[in-house]
């Protein structure tokens, strides 16, 4: 296997791919490169179900190994939300702004020690002929009372890591690629990689 296929329309998420899978030597293609600009309906209620939607959508259309994300941060005192809604948190149009805005005016009245959340990241591994793979990394934080940092995309200004006293938005990005849940995901796929393929 020398090619695959990132089946997502974020870019931020396609970068972080990208310098991550230079260690598993295979060239990354993204939905850009291939000119597929169609939405794919992400209609299931769970990250595994979307994630698995995304990836077999692709794969199917191409006839190529395909590696799709579904991702979204999961915030303990809204009872998980955003969840699988984190893009479209605050409407249909996908503004990582107003979705940060929505959620720190949510928990504005929520105390420090109670604003624990989850970025998820489920990678659904799809490939002509073949089971679905999939696997799951999650990083913890708590969600800021403003936004913080230029770096990284979707909330990483309003997650703030504890253990590195920053924002995700505050890291480098070879920083973010080492602890983020996209990075702990692509780890368990590394442990499975050679009986995947
Ligand atoms: O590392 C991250 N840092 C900050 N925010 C993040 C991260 N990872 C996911 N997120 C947020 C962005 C978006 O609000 C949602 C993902 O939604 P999700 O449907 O998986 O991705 P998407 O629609 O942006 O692109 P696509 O489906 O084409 O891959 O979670
Ligand atoms: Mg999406």
């Amino acid at each position: 296997m020398n090619e695959i296929i990132i089946a997502s329309h974020n870019e931020g998420k396609v970068k972080e791919f990208r310098s991550m899978l230079k260690q598993f030597d295979v060239s990354v293609v993204s939905l850009r490169d291939l000119d597929f600009h169609d939405e794919i309906e992400e209609t299931g209620s769970t990250f595994e179900e979307n994630a698995s939607i995304k990836a077999e959508t692709i794969s199917a259309h191409f006839h190529q190994p395909v590696i799709a994300d579904d991702s979204g941060l999961v915030i303990d005192a809204l009872d998980g939300r955003p969840g699988v809604f984190s893009a479209r948190y605050a409407g249909e149009d996908k503004n990582d702004d107003a979705n940060m805005d929505k959620v720190l005016y949510e928990l504005k009245s929520v105390h420090e020690s109670e604003r624990t959340a989850q970025f998820v990241s489920v990678l659904a591994i799809a490939i002509p002929g073949k089971e679905t793979t999939i696997v799951k990394g999650t990083c913890e934080g708590i969600i800021s009372q403003e936004k913080i940092g230029e770096h990284g995309f979707g909330y990483d200004p309003v997650f703030y890591v504890p253990s590195l006293k920053k924002t995700m938005a505050q890291l480098e990005p070879s920083q973010k690629n080492q602890i983020s849940h996209r990075a702990n995901a692509l780890k368990k796929l590394r442990e499975q990689w050679s009986e995947i393929f």
